[in-house]
């Protein structure tokens, strides 16, 4: 039970040797906090005894007080509302016979007002707002608006994740990626809540390979919209590297088994991946090796039994590679060119795997790898699909691949803009807020365009995804999908430096308030090369989109 104190209670403990504050009215004390106050003691001093909010507010952000409210709160002013039901979400717009005396928004002089046909007036049903309702900051089907792919279980699910992400994720992210490791129970988490099952891009949620269901969505109901929900409510933690810590080894390196591996396989491996208990990746890119894929080196060679493969080669940037147990990878089992080269499931058991941690950029707490493979003998039933046709299984890979990156990209550059139009109401300068320049309400505006194009093109390319078989996907939308890749990287880029202009040196030094901008900023490469760079992508998305509408019968 939550101790309530009176303002004159507090203003008792004033003292060095007795420091109280209130912040938001509840009551903290720093006696032995204020020593490791990495903004001074002195300045905790100057507001001992009294309300301290506005201070507070002033030099940090929510993750600070989530971060230390179980340590340092005593109790809570007797003027705060003691056991007050949580406050309502604003009402959501009025759905059905709208009173005639409420107001309605009419259009201006010159406008034409459309009039909603009657199939639309019929289907009209738009979501309950949800989040902070930053304008722009959530899609707009968070913020009340209507949405043709948005369903109850897509709204459970959000729900589900972001209380998740917000309990145990968020306040910890900038100490995870210092330390550059995600603690394992994590990725644990995400097995045991079904969600590594539900992330590998299938129509169908696998259930005959793990017992592990998510807790607000039945598998018959699972569909691409809510893997893109958990990625997206994932990617709200403004790390590049903790979403690849979780999903960016097994998002790419577990698809190609399932789809192409064979069922004794699949059977052996998969519960222990999809429980969270083992680690895959997938093992393509090389020193010397990247968008080029055709000419890989890494070779396997059939042994004179032909019951191995023994592999010796170089892999080189691969994600999550030192802590993986598996890495689907890509060799060399014939000719030179695409047409001799496998897919293989290499197991760290098989002995002869070497993994080494690379320093990089950004993306810290992901686990970028250098990895040696040394006459590691694998059985020849870990191939995944058929010999010399691994090029296929890569290629078909890829969709899956920068769909994820594309929802990280969009949701990174949601957060340069939502911490921005934070900062931008409590930063003054020059007597007047940041958001009353003019000059910063631009930026913000040219953030917001680029995201809300990008994330409406993203919807479409998901529902296409939903409504198409892999082949048809991977034929009509591959260019689509490259194109929006681009898309997305240059608009994350766009963001971030727009964002740290905005916070200033805030988002120079690292941690603080700037913290999550000055690390989206260091991420921002991991997005724009791997997965196809953004100069590979906008020629490919031309070249594949020509291609396939001359198929079409294209009239030029
Ligand atoms: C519950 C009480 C408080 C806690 C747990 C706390 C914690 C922290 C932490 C962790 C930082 C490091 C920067 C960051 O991560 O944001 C920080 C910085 C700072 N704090 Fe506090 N603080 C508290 C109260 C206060 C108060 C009441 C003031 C002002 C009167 C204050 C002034 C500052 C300043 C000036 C900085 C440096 C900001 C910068 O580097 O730009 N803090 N605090």
């Amino acid at each position: 039970m939550a101790k309530i104190f009176s303002q004159s209670d507090v203003a008792t403990h004033k003292k060095p040797d007795d420091l109280w504050v209130v912040v938001d009215e509840d009551v903290y004390d720093l006696t032995k906090f204020q020593t490791e106050h990495p903004g001074g003691q002195k300045i905790l001093q100057r507001v001992g005894g009294k309300d301290a909010s506005k201070q507070f507010w002033k030099y940090h952000n929510e993750s600070i007080l989530k971060k230390y409210k179980g340590q340092l709160q005593i109790g809570s002013l007797d003027s705060k509302k003691q056991d007050a039901p949580p406050t309502p979400p604003p009402s959501p717009p009025q759905k059905k016979d709208p009173s005639p005396e409420a107001a309605q928004p009419s259009p201006e002089s010159g406008a034409v007002a459309p009039v909603p046909s009657k199939v639309a007036e019929e289907l009209k049903e738009s979501m309950d707002p949800y989040g902070d309702l930053v304008p722009y900051a959530d899609p707009s089907w968070y913020q009340g608006q209507h949405s043709a792919y948005f369903k109850l279980t897509h709204e459970a699910l959000r729900k589900e994740v972001r209380e998740w992400v917000d309990a145990e994720i968020e306040p910890n992210v900038t100490e995870w990626d210092e330390a550059k490791r995600v603690p394992e129970k994590i990725y644990k988490q995400m097995g045991e809540r079904g969600y590594l099952a539900g992330l590998m891009g299938l129509h169908k949620y696998p259930t005959h390979l793990t017992k592990h269901r998510v807790r607000s969505v039945g598998p018959e109901q699972w569909d691409l919209f809510h893997e893109l929900i958990v990625t997206d409510e994932l990617s709200r933690a403004g790390s590049g590297g903790l979403v690849w810590n979780l999903v960016g080894g097994f998002g790419i390196g577990c698809p190609p088994l399932v789809k192409f591996g064979k069922k004794p396989l699949i059977e052996r491996i998969l519960p222990g991946i999809l429980n969270g208990d083992k680690r895959i990746c997938l093992a393509i890119t090389e020193p010397d090796a990247g968008s080029d894929v055709a000419n890989l080196t890494c070779e396997a060679k059939l042994t004179e039994d032909g019951k191995h493969y023994i592999v010796n080669g170089e892999k080189k940037w691969i994600t999550n590679g030192v802590w993986c147990d598996y890495f689907t990878t890509a060799v060399r089992t014939g000719g030179p060119g695409m047409n001799g080269i496998s897919a293989l499931l290499v197991e760290r058991d098989h002995g002869g795997v070497s993994t080494r941690k690379m320093d990089c950029q950004g993306v810290h707490s992901s686990g970028t790898t250098y990895i040696t493979f040394e006459d590691v003998k694998v059985p020849v039933e870990n191939l995944i699909g058929k010999e010399n046709q691994g090029f296929k299984v890569i290629m078909t890979n890829f969709n899956h691949e920068r769909i994820g990156i594309i929802i990280q990209c969009i949701r990174f550059s949601r957060v340069c803009y939502e911490e921005s139009v934070k900062y931008a109401h409590k930063r003054k300068t020059f007597g007047k807020r940041l958001i009353d320049h003019p000059v910063i309400r631009l930026k913000l505006a040219h953030m917001a365009r680029q995201i809300e194009a990008s994330y409406n093109w993203l919807e479409n390319v998901i529902y296409q995804c939903q409504m198409m078989n892999e082949t048809e996907a991977m034929l009509k939308l591959g260019g689509a999908i490259a194109g929006l890749k681009a898309q997305s990287t240059v608009t994350f880029e766009f963001c971030a430096r727009e964002a740290s202009q905005i916070f200033g040196g805030l988002s120079y030094s690292r941690g603080g308030q700037g913290a999550k901008v000055e690390r989206l900023y260091r991420d921002v490469r991991a997005y724009a090369i791997p997965g196809g760079s953004e100069e590979i992508m906008l020629d490919l998305s031309i070249r594949q989109a020509m291609r396939v509408h001359k198929i079409l019968g294209m009239k030029l």
